[in-house]
């Protein structure tokens, strides 16, 4: 049975309907990337699964139980935890501190009187931030900041991550030690959900990965499959494998990413990676 369902859910501000009848699961044990354009309504499905939005129409379900109308507080209570992309660590304490804080706290959420088993010293190891125990998170390196992230969800124990742009601000190998360190958690159980910009991390851990554009689910499947789905490719670069070639003219038009960035072109012989690694995000109105 699926973790989390996101069953036909539609968020509507005003005339913007930033999230359109979008269905989507996510299993146990598993790495889902949640993926889209720039504005095709990631973070607002964030925020409906996490109990920040209320949705306009439709429902989630967590561990088998409606949870549409639940608080924030309470959806963190029944095992699920949340980065953001604006990092939300307390600058003036030491990284050793905010995961206490965030450990004190999910001992009040669930009103545990005895300790916990989290070990601290041994989070913060696993996560990779060991050596910034004693540092004031404001003064460290943002890549650190988003490994201290995660090990304050993780001090929750949480059963769901939803992790918004973790890798921003990580190096390549930091990069690869943390798509290792997630499937890890898997291992143990954990589910993932990821909102990632860094297409070769989300092709390379995800087992799920559902694509949004326009607040619609257009594709869900294997990375194998959404890399070659022509209605993802179309989202991205605006044509796909099974469009005519466009001519030079229009491709300089079509190109999407921002300055510098690079991306496979279908259209080149040999080529088999067709959405870009995009560090760059798509900006929905210029596409
Ligand atoms: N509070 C809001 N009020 C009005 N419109 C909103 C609000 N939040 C989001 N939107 C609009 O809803 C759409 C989806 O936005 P959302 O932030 O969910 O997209 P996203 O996929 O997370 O984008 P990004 O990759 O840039 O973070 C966009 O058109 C956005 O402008």
């Amino acid at each position: 049975m699926a973790l989390l369902e996101v069953d036909d859910v539609v968020v509507q501000f005003g005339g913007v309907t930033a999230v359109d009848h979008a269905v989507f699961a996510v299993e146990p044990g598993q790495i889902t990337g949640l993926i889209g354009p720039n504005g095709a309504g990631k973070t607002t499905c964030f925020n409906v699964i996490t109990g920040l939005q209320k949705p306009t129409k439709g429902h989630v379900r967590f561990d088998g139980k409606d949870i549409t109308s639940l608080s924030v507080h309470r959806r963190s209570r029944r095992g699920m935890a949340r980065t953001f992309q604006r990092l939300e660590a307390f600058g003036s304490l030491t990284v050793r501190e905010n995961v206490k804080v965030a450990l004190d706290i999910h001992r009040g959420l669930r009103g545990l009187v005895r300790r916990s088993s989290t070990d601290i010293d041994a989070l913060l190891e696993r996560v990779g931030v060991a050596a910034y125990a004693e540092e004031r998170a404001d003064s460290i390196p943002t890549g650190a900041a988003r490994l201290l992230e995660l090990a304050r969800c993780l001090a929750g124990e949480p059963k769901l991550l939803l992790l918004d742009e973790p890798s921003s601000g990580l190096d390549e190998s930091e990069t690869d030690a943390f798509g290792a360190l997630l499937k890890d958690l898997t291992r143990e159980g954990k589910a993932v959900l990821m909102v990632e910009h860094d297409m070769d991390l989300v092709m390379g851990v995800c087992d799920d990965i559902h694509v949004l554009d326009f607040g619609k689910v257009i594709a869900s499947g294997k990375p194998a499959e959404i890399r070659t789905n022509a209605a993802v490719q179309k989202a991205y670069l605006g044509y796909s494998d099974e469009d005519e070639r466009p001519s030079e003219q229009t491709r300089t038009d079509l190109a999407p990413v921002g300055a510098g960035a690079a991306y496979a072109d279908p259209y080149d012989e040999g080529a088999t990676t067709v959405i870009p690694a995009v560090t760059a995000p798509i900006d929905q109105e210029n596409r």
